[in-house]
């Protein structure tokens, strides 16, 4: 039996890589670009500052993120894959994906809007995400056009998992975790979903009405729920209130409609018996061919 090969076992430490720019910065975290000294391979890694996770009490939304990160593994190409992690005396280190280039919020932003067929096509990149998501037991519970990036080929890859919800997983009944998960607000105000705002359980459905938004803002450059405050927001979330512009393509007005439903469970795709056959077979995604999907579309306004 050979010795195992060092360098696939050996825990990394920070010496293992050159750390280049900072690519990004979170609330707990400063992401660099860094190339591994052996291959020469670049990586995004993330670092986050211990006192400053134990002072603002974010441990489990960290431990959260690694544990999402490892369930999802590295057999969808449309997600980060997590590396390696490691840590010093002060700072913890994920070693993720390089996501290349960038937000998918800047691209809309710079373009725009997109055109209906680079839409079709990055929607259906988000459906196998969401298939996969579902097969996993994961809910991202946070998706919006910030948490969606792009690798240096232009497909997607989804971040940011700190506040994702692993199905099945045993919530301890007392009373301090039911409060806990009572006040826990989760995700990005333009695109929660009413359940979470009724305090009701999250499932993946909660991401399909998410991908209903984002649909919604690739076609038209603007979220579908706006407003000067988050309560405001919440308001319109929870009365639908939002509208198409004039001239909107009827088809992607039909899907976006099943999407942005206030009972999870009516939302197009939500009671699949094979997620999610009954979106891939909606109109909007007729020329799709979901075996393979091609090229990504060069960007272009509408
Ligand atoms: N794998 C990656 N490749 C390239 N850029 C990344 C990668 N991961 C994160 N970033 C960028 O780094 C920034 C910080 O990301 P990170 O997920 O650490 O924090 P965040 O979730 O955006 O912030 P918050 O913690 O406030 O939610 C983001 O702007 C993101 O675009
Ligand atoms: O080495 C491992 O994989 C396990 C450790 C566990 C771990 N050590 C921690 C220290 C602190 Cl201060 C906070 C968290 Cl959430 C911590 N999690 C760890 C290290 C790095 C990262 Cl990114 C996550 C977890």
């Amino acid at each position: 039996m050979p010795p195992p090969n060092d360098e696939l076992v050996r825990k990394r430490t920070s010496a293992d890589f050159v750390f280049g720019k900072v690519i990004g910065e979170g609330s707990f975290s400063t992401v660099y670009l860094a190339k591994d000294v052996h291959t020469s391979r670049e990586f995004a890694i993330k670092v986050l500052e211990k006192r400053h996770i134990i002072r603002e009490k974010k441990t489990e939304y960290v431990t959260r993120e690694k544990k999402v990160l490892q369930i999802l593994g590295s057999s969808c190409k449309y997600f980060v894959h997590l590396y390696y992690t490691f840590q010093d005396t002060d700072r913890l280190y994920f070693v993720l994906t390089y996501a290349k280039n960038g937000e998918l919020l800047q691209q809309i932003n710079k373009d725009g809007a997109f055109s209906l067929e680079c839409t079709k096509y990055y929607a259906a990149e988000l459906v196998l995400a969401l298939e996969y998501l579902k097969l996993k037991g994961i809910v991202h519970r946070d998706l919006k056009p910030e948490n969606v990036l792009f690798d240096e080929n232009w497909h997607i890859l989804i971040i940011d998992f700190g506040s994702a919800k692993i199905l099945g997983e045993d919530k301890s009944s007392d009373e301090e975790s039911q409060k806990r998960r009572k006040y826990s607000f989760v995700g990005t105000a333009q695109y929660v979903s009413p359940e979470i705002l009724n305090d009701d359980e999250s499932t993946c459905a909660s991401d399909l009405w998410a991908l209903g938004c984002i649909i919604y803002q690739m076609l038209t450059g603007q979220m579908p729920f706006r407003g000067p405050s988050e309560y405001l927001i919440f308001q319109k979330i929870l009365k639908l209130d939002y509208e198409f512009p004039q001239g909107f393509d009827k088809v992607a007005k039909d899907l976006i409609e099943k999407f942005l439903v206030i009972a999870p469970s009516s939302r197009l795709g939500a009671t699949d018996q094979v997620p999610y056959k009954s979106i891939r077979e909606h109109e909007f995604f007729r020329e799709i061919n979901w075996d393979d999907l091609g090229p990504p579309p060069n960007f272009s306004a509408k």
